[in-house]
């Protein structure tokens, strides 16, 4: 049994490894943590779990004295929280799964331009693993310090990595435009996720300046060879889960849809979890798993490729990812715990 923590709990990206964790046959929850909800029941956060989860809520420092007692801790917190807590881990000996940015950027320059804070931990930054299975599921084996993925990110990556990995569209032309609901933004209180600002409206944010591009540029720069610059728009979309990410490339030269097909069916041949469909895939298809559809479309008229990929922003988005991470980090079925099919309707 894999012991772990989970820091950030009560936020959706620490609550639904709660949801995930509570049927994994391979773990066991040691403690959840707080930061205003300490010393309640978890079930008073979220009574759905009334009689699945009496673990109450701890707050940091009780946190700081069980950590020699975890395999693993899990942390959901906002950007620039994780630092002091991962250093505490890591030096007893706990491997850690950030679901956060704090060490996704491996330049702390960068990070401090896009994020607005100092980067507090740079040392780790050099061993941490960007936590993406389908490309980096070698160096994940091996890691103690896991970055998990942004949800966009997953999204995009995913999407474009079988286009750079075989150099098939100029690196220069990408545009991703993608939509996400309103969970991505987080529990907490945000005038901009109310009911009544976002339902009946869609509308992009972030334009030009979206933390989540330097951390897309930064992986499919590493999986072409070379410095790749893009643009990447984000919209909100009144719907609880999802995102839907349609990129665009210019081919540099003509290749038919089939063959197309073919390369990234090879490339995912053993992502369980990437279902690469004749159809354009929707997020209805996805919600609630751990899966990543991706529609492939060759647009003869102006020789570019667009593909659109869709995600549950809090699973293949967050949880679900760190805990397929969490499974090939402890050598465990990498699909532990992972295999939904999304609910319908
Ligand atoms: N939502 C999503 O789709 C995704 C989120 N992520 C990342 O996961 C992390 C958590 O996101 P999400 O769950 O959405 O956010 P939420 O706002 O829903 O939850 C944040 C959590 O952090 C705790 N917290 C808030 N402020 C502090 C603080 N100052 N010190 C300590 N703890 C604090 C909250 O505690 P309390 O409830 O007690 O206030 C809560 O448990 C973020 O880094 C986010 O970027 C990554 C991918 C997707
Ligand atoms: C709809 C919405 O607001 N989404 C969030 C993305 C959340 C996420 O995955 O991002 P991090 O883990 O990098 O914070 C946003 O655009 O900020």
């Amino acid at each position: 049994m894999i012991k772990v923590g989970i820091i950030g709990s009560t936020g959706y990206a620490g609550q639904q490894l709660v949801w995930l964790l509570h049927r994994h046959r391979e773990t066991k929850i040691v403690f959840l943590s707080s930061y205003n909800y300490a010393g309640l029941p978890f079930s008073n956060v979220y009574p759905e779990y009334y009689q699945f989860i009496q673990d109450l809520c701890i707050d940091i420092h009780t946190v700081e004295k069980k950590l020699s007692s975890i395999d693993l801790l899990f942390i959901a917190l906002p950007h620039g929280k994780s630092f002091a807590i991962t250093k505490k881990a890591l030096d007893l000996g706990v491997k850690v799964i950030d679901l956060g940015a704090d060490f996704r950027l491996k330049n702390t320059t960068t990070y401090k331009k896009w994020y607005g804070l100092n980067h507090e931990l740079p040392e780790f930054l050099s061993t941490s693993v960007y936590g993406l299975p389908e490309i980096n599921k070698k160096d994940i084996k091996k890691a103690n310090l896991i970055a998990n993925p942004g949800c966009y990110p997953t999204a995009s990556i995913l999407a474009l990595a079988p286009l750079l990995k075989h150099k098939i569209i100029d690196p220069n032309s990408i545009i991703i435009d993608a939509k996400s609901g309103v969970s991505g933004a987080g529990r907490k209180a945000n005038v901009a996720t109310l009911f009544a600002e976002c339902n009946e409206s869609i509308k992009a944010y972030g334009v030009g300046c979206h933390r989540h591009t330097p951390e897309i540029e930064q992986e499919v720069s590493n999986i072409y060879g070379q410095d790749i610059l893009l643009s990447f728009t984000p919209h909100l979309i009144p719907m609880n889960r999802g995102i839907l990410a349609t990129c665009y490339g210019s081919l540099v030269e003509k290749i038919s849809q089939e063959d197309l097909y073919k390369i990234y069916e090879d490339f995912y041949k053993d992502g369980y979890f990437i279902r690469i469909r004749k159809e354009i895939p929707q997020t209805k298809w996805v919600k609630g798993t751990n899966l990543c559809d991706i529609g492939i479309c060759i647009d003869e008229r102006t020789d570019r490729v667009i593909i659109v990929s869709a995600i549950d922003n809090l699973i293949k988005g967050a949880a679900g990812q760190a805990i397929q991470n969490m499974n090939i980090m402890f050598d465990i079925e990498e699909t532990e715990g992972l295999k939904f099919i999304s609910m319908t309707p």
